[in-house]
């Protein structure tokens, strides 16, 4: 038990799928998990263990950010000793050929600064995904027919974004979307030497402004999570 995650070490399984969206851990959970319990809901930031295809699992809930990330992903890692973690979030769309509700795998994840980039100091430390990971998501991905894409995306300290000049220069750059809480998940994943992805869906589009509602973003993307637990046990 930890501050931020009110369940027993037993509670939590190896392999964690986190959403910012503490409804779609709830969702995840009772759409896709056999036996799902609720094992804590501390501010209402629950996580729910069950079972998939045989496999134990477990859904957090991360919050918005990455000060929020970093909290309940260092408590997995160093107190819960969990050794997988994918993050499954919602994203604008930055590309032209990304449509809403498309899939992203984060390869790599830039940011302007993370919770860790005191540490780095001077350094641009490159937040990358698991390899392993992110080959088996993309083959599930292509094997479910699912509208895919593979490649960087931006993580940002902010929503409302005062500064849109940098997502102009991610959007140059090639970056495929932005969230807000992957780049720290990889750096912590590397630090403790953990497997880590981020699977996206596309919620809203930064060039065309079309936008899915809250509910949707809560409990209809779906493909993403069967993504994320294929390729969790691949
Ligand atoms: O839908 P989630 O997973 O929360 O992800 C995205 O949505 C939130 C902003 O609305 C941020 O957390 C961003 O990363
Ligand atoms: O962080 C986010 C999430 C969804 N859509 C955005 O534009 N930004």
């Amino acid at each position: 038990m930890t501050i931020h995650i009110g369940a027993d070490k037993d509670d939590i399984a190896d392999v964690v799928l986190m959403p910012g969206d503490p409804y779609r851990a709830k969702w995840a959970a009772e759409t896709f998990l056999t036996n799902a319990k609720c094992v804590h809901e501390v501010r209402g930031m629950f996580g729910f263990t069950g079972m998939w295809n045989g496999n134990r699992v477990t859904i957090q809930g991360s919050g918005m950010g990455m000060p929020s990330m970093s909290i309940y992903a260092n408590e997995l890692i160093r107190d819960f000793g969990v050794q997988t973690l994918i993050r499954i979030g919602s994203c604008g769309g930055m590309q032209p050929h990304v449509k809403v509700r498309d899939v992203i795998l984060a390869m790599t994840a830039s940011t302007v600064g993370t919770p860790s980039s005191t540490i780095f100091k001077e350094l641009n430390f490159a937040p990358c995904a698991d390899y392993g990971l992110l080959a088996a998501a993309a083959e599930a991905a292509k094997s479910m027919d699912v509208d895919v894409h593979v490649g960087g995306i931006y993580s940002s300290d902010t929503f409302y974004d005062e500064r849109p000049d940098l997502n102009k220069e991610m959007q140059r750059h090639g970056i495929l979307g932005v969230e807000m809480e992957t780049a720290e998940l990889y750096i912590l994943a590397a630090r403790y030497g953990r497997r880590a992805l981020g699977v996206m869906t596309v919620s809203d589009h930064l060039l065309t402004g079309e936008a899915l509602p809250a509910d949707q973003r809560e409990s209809s993307f779906g493909d993403m999570i069967e993504i994320a637990l294929t390729a969790a046990f691949a």
